[in-house]
């Protein structure tokens, strides 16, 4: 089995950039939703998007956004894949797909089997559903490092490319893709010191991780 592909997400400094790049991370993730502590200001994800070239593709995550807003996003972080992170429909997620013309990752949060068949809905409308652990009412859509049972996804058919999100670190993550089968693993918190503050060392440890899996 090939090893999983690796995004990181929340990245707001050129150390935790670089800390990615020669991890040999897959992607990096740029939010642009104001209430998380990962936000970014149009001309941060600028310089961030400036320095990474295309040395690492780059994934601009929203959250129930306007067209404006992802608009603005796309141009100062010169993405490569939009990710929607809130409770966007599949009709809006295809109207998304077709309106940027970049690849559409659509997250799914969830604690039970039902949530995990919600992805047939978005099948047609999404290059990839992002399977994350669902957060209490009134906290941050995801980015919380809260997990879900794994067993969910153990030896589920998947009709659709997928991967795996939700409180993955270093620690777990190579039990979460013995128990998944997860061809892509994103995380955030799990690879900070304190929100918003990615380690570096916590970094290279989870690509390690990954690739040895
Ligand atoms: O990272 C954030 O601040 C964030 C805010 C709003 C929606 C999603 C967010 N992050 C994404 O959530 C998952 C899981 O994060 P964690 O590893 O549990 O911290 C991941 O896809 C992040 O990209």
């Amino acid at each position: 089995m090939n090893a999983p592909r690796i995004k990181i997400c929340g990245i707001t400094t050129p150390q935790a950039l670089d800390a990615c790049i020669v991890a040999r991370a897959d992607y990096v993730g740029f939010v642009f939703f104001p209430p998380s502590p990962r936000n970014l200001t149009p001309s941060d994800a600028a310089e961030l998007a400036a320095r990474a070239g295309t040395r690492v593709q780059k994934v601009g995550l929203f959250v129930d956004a306007d067209d404006l807003a992802i608009a603005e996003g796309v141009r100062a972080g010169r993405l490569d894949a939009l990710q929607l992170h809130g409770s966007e429909s599949p009709e809006r997620t295809a109207q998304v797909r077709a309106r940027f013309g970049l690849p559409v990752w659509k997250a799914l949060p969830v604690a039970s089997a039902y949530d995990v068949e919600r992805a047939l809905l978005y099948r047609a409308a999404a290059d990839l559903i992002l399977f994350d652990a669902k957060t209490p009412k009134g906290a941050l859509p995801g980015g919380m490092g809260l997990v879900f049972d794994w067993s969910l996804l153990s030896g589920y058919r998947h009709a659709a490319n997928w991967g795996l999100a939700g409180g993955l670190n270093p620690d777990n993550v190579a039990e979460a893709v013995r128990i998944t089968g997860a061809p892509l693993v994103d995380t955030s918190s799990g690879v900070e010191s304190a929100p918003g503050i990615k380690d570096v060392d916590r970094i290279a440890a989870f690509c390690a991780t990954v690739r040895g899996s």
